[in-house]
């Protein structure tokens, strides 16, 4: 692998929609910085340094209280630059981890102490070399209390993925909603499936995440918020949000952040369901314990 990317903006602009108190940036990572966190020799890409600092500095400046760091490809199963970043946030950040399926069960609640609260399964191709369903359930079987499984996949192995995804015995959060077409429009096939999917089971969540992935129309992203709206105002207890932030593999498209934060009120128009989306529901998630019962 040769040169190093930048896939996130510069220079993202002030939102004009302002989160409220306590907001939650659901989806996020870090990469590296390279010298204390060297990349996996398995990454797909090679990014630029993306650490803890400007990631703190960006939850200032779009108005987030707090962070859920997900563990990027680039790192593999090596989970130090997201510990440290979680390490470095004074509480005001969590995280999901990818693991060898072959961890002990030590091992799983020294991540448990170091602010995990997710294992995530990866199904992209052109992210990782293999997702080994059976190992991936034996280790589901043994994750620590309140713990849940992360998955991304893309819309096209939805159906066959249903099995696996059906034996998981703790709840599910899916990355990007599964990658939906949204120019299909609300009702279009993929959105379809992926409704029939969360009716199958109460405790499935999603992320209503990356307008800058899924439309193909790029921004202002009107494909996505006619298609997401709908699904979040449907499932409004069980939605999360996030930046995406360093945003891998984006650099033909870098979004600005600012404009990706005014997505939240088109795709969640009232007081109430903002709250939900960015506040009441990570928390159930990600700081359970001051949550009221
Ligand atoms: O679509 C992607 O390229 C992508 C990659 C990663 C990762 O490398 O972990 O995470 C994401 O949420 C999305």
């Amino acid at each position: 692998m040769s040169d190093r990317i930048i896939s996130w903006h510069g220079n993202p602009s002030k939102p004009l929609y302002t989160p409220p108190p306590g907001a939650i940036d659901a989806h996020c990572h870090v990469f590296g910085p390279m010298a204390d966190f060297p990349f996996s020799a398995k990454a797909k890409y090679l990014p630029e340094d993306a650490g803890p600092d400007m990631l703190f500095a960006l939850r200032d400046h779009l108005g987030f209280a707090r962070n859920v760091i997900v563990q990027a490809s680039c790192h593999g199963t090596d989970n130090s630059a997201t510990l440290e970043a979680i390490a470095k946030s004074n509480g005001k950040a969590r995280g999901v981890a990818v693991v060898d399926p072959a961890i002990s069960d030590a091992d799983l609640a020294a991540l448990h102490d170091g602010g995990i609260r997710g294992i995530r399964f990866n199904f992209l191709k052109r992210l990782v070399d293999d997702a080994p369903k059976d190992k991936f359930l034996e280790v589901a079987s043994r994750l620590p209390v309140g713990w849940h499984v992360v998955i991304y996949f893309e819309a096209d192995i939805l159906e066959e993925l249903r099995p696996f995804m059906d034996a998981i015995p703790v709840p599910l959060v899916i990355d990007h909603m599964g990658r939906p077409d949204v120019s299909q429009g609300p009702d279009g096939a993929d959105m379809k499936a992926f409704r029939t999917f969360l009716d199958s089971r109460d405790d499935i969540w999603f992320k209503a995440t990356c307008p800058d992935r899924l439309d193909p129309n790029g921004a202002p992203w009107n494909a996505f918020a006619d298609a997401v709206a709908p699904l979040v105002a449907d499932y409004q207890d069980r939605v999360l949000w996030g930046t995406d932030w360093p945003h891998p593999n984006m650099q033909d498209a870098i979004p600005d952040d600012g404009h990706l934060v005014d997505m939240i009120p088109r795709i969640a128009p009232t007081a109430e369901l903002q709250r939900k989306l960015l506040i009441d529901n990570p928390m159930k998630l990600y700081w359970p314990e001051e949550t009221i019962a």
